[in-house]
């Protein structure tokens, strides 16, 4: 459209400075290109070549038509008088003009004055025809220039329409198809976290995974108790009293002394995405002292990324599939970290002095709940954790063995597009040595701490008991580890234990009743898991009650 404007006043210029001298008529030309222009603003796209050619067209047909009519029969008279000698031209004395020139300069009809002003203004007219004449052949040739220009920017513009329609077009599809695949995407994510959970769900019963500490350095490694392990079955060397005896146990898996920690966590990923999907996990880690819990759940002392534990993999992941989910979902996170010790819970985010509890169930409400927004938040909390843990431990001698300690993740959740929510949560068990003290050994402080932590490991043993024979009473209120645990060891959690043993020899009578009891979890059969889930209705209904 531009070109084609640029081309009409460049042929007004053209016009214009070449017929100066002939009249208003080009003038007139001007106005009409004007009124073109005019009327071409308010044309569509693809009207604007046809348009213009039509428009040129009548321009150049009107301009020729007035040229011819005026300047024909002169210019057709001159045309046959001029006679070209190289860039000069001349008058041809037999030509009907020429004639009639010679006529007016004949000396027998004028007198000498007559003859010198008719010379004058032959000469003149002379020079007048033929600028006229070399005038409308310029402005021929223009002409044509012009219609050339026309042609190929129609073409031009023809070839671009085209283009641009077949851009429109695929556009259009793209489109579509992105239009398609957005309504589709929550759908479809939603389908795959009901099949996920279901999945999950149909395995049923708490998984126990066994893991076999290494020989420290410095240990004599010749004499592990572990004879061999094969997918999920560990056969142990038990030393019977009578030779050499054997005995396998099977659990869902079992990494041997040179597992890593991402190869010990990966299996755990599924129930991150469950706690985020409404679910209510628990995953504890139980063995005697020193068969590696910690290092399992927490990590070495001096901890890298690579050594982290199952703690910070499982909240670096929560908040690495909530960032994922962050359209369809709105999550906020909070963290309890809490020690039993001696039947008294502890909380670990504040400075506040041993406190009893008396409350039942997941959560303890008198426990600071804090809440966190990324994963470094999170390692700030563990370490306060863990440095008020430390500073217990050297007060009440190896308290740290001697406790439990649960981190709890408390995950609530928003469905964007309907608008109901749901609550997930996560507790991370680090339970206390489950060696059998005997008592009469220990006397004072050590015999407490071993009558508490025996007493709740065995209403531990009890609760699962009463879970694996399906009994109708349960014994939750046994002990505040089962309280604690209570929703999570239920028909409505999905539960994970890793058991830990250590292959030393004179720790093979342990390694027996650990795999014994870790064996009886994995035999509780957990119903389906429910997801904690209020739909909208039930949540405008909870808000009118408590507003
Ligand atoms: N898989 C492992 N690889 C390397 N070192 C390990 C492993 N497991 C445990 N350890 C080391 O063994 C020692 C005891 O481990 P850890 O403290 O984790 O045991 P624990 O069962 O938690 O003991 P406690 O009951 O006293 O808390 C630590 O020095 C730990 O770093």
């Amino acid at each position: 459209m531009g070109s084609i404007l640029k081309i009409m006043s460049m042929n007004e210029k053209s016009q214009n400075g070449a017929c100066n001298e002939l009249d208003s008529n080009i003038t007139s030309t001007a106005s009409l290109s004007m009124l073109v222009r005019a009327v071409l603003l308010d044309k569509k796209p693809e009207e604007v070549p046809n348009l213009v050619e039509s428009v040129l067209c009548k321009v150049v047909e009107q301009f020729e038509s007035r040229i011819g009519s005026q300047f024909e029969p002169k210019i057709a008279c001159f045309r046959d008088s001029i006679v070209y000698q190289g860039n000069k031209c001349f008058v041809n004395p037999s030509s009907p003009c020429g004639k009639k020139a010679e006529q007016m300069k004949s000396p027998s009809l004028l007198n000498k004055n007559d003859i010198s002003q008719k010379n004058k203004i032959d000469e003149e007219s002379e020079r007048r025809f033929i600028n006229q004449h070399l005038i409308v052949d310029q402005q021929h040739k223009d002409i044509a220039v012009l219609k050339q220009t026309l042609l190929t920017t129609k073409a031009g513009l023809q070839f671009m329409q085209m283009k641009f329609h077949e851009e429109i077009q695929n556009l259009g599809l793209h489109i579509h198809g992105l239009a398609y695949a957005a309504s589709n995407h929550h759908r479809v994510l939603e389908e795959n976290r009901k099949l996920y959970n279901q999945v999950q769900d149909l395995k049923g019963k708490i998984k126990v995974y066994c893991r076999v500490k290494p020989f420290l350095p410095g240990q004599y490694d010749h004499l592990s108790t572990v004879d061999h392990i094969e997918e999920g079955t560990i056969c142990i060397n038990t030393l019977a009293k009578n030779g050499k005896g054997r005995k396998s146990f099977n659990f869902n898996k079992v990494f041997g002394p040179s597992a890593t920690q991402e190869e010990v966590f990966s299996d755990t990923q599924p129930l991150i995405r469950s706690v985020l999907d409404g679910y209510n996990v628990c995953i504890f880690a139980y063995g005697q002292t020193g068969s590696g819990k910690t290092f399992t759940m927490t990590g070495p002392r001096d901890l890298t990324e690579h050594s982290q534990g199952v703690n910070y993999r499982a909240l670096r992941d929560l908040f690495m599939f909530a960032e994922q989910r962050k359209y369809s979902f709105l999550y906020e996170v909070s963290v309890q970290m809490l020690e039993i010790y001696n039947e008294q819970v502890r909380d670990l985010l504040s400075s506040d002095e041993i406190r009893n509890s008396s409350q039942t169930g997941v959560s303890v409400p008198d426990a600071s709940l804090v809440r966190v927004a990324s994963t470094s938040d999170i390692i700030d909390l563990m370490n306060l954790g863990h440095r008020n843990r430390a500073v217990s431990a050297t007060a009440l001698n190896e308290r740290s063995s001697r406790s439990h300690s649960c981190l709890t993740v408390h995950v609530q959740g928003r469905d964007l597009p309907t608008g109901s929510s749901l609550r997930g949560c996560m507790h991370l068990v680090d339970l206390a040595g489950s060696e059998r003290v005997d008592k009469s050994e220990v006397t004072g402080d050590r015999l407490k701490e071993a009558q508490h932590i025996n007493r709740s490991l065995s209403a531990l043993g009890d609760v699962i008991s009463s879970l694996a024979q399906k009994s109708s009473h349960v014994p939750y209120r046994n002990s505040k580890l089962t309280q604690l645990l209570q929703d999570s060891l239920g028909g409505q959690a999905k539960t994970l234990m890793f058991v830990h043993i250590s292959p030393e020899p004179d720790a093979v009578g342990e390694t027996i009743s650990t795999l014994k009891f870790a064996e009886r979890v994995a035999s509780v059969e957990l119903g389906a898991a429910r997801m904690n889930k209020d739909s909208t209705d039930v949540k405008e209904l909870k808000e009118q009650i408590v507003g």
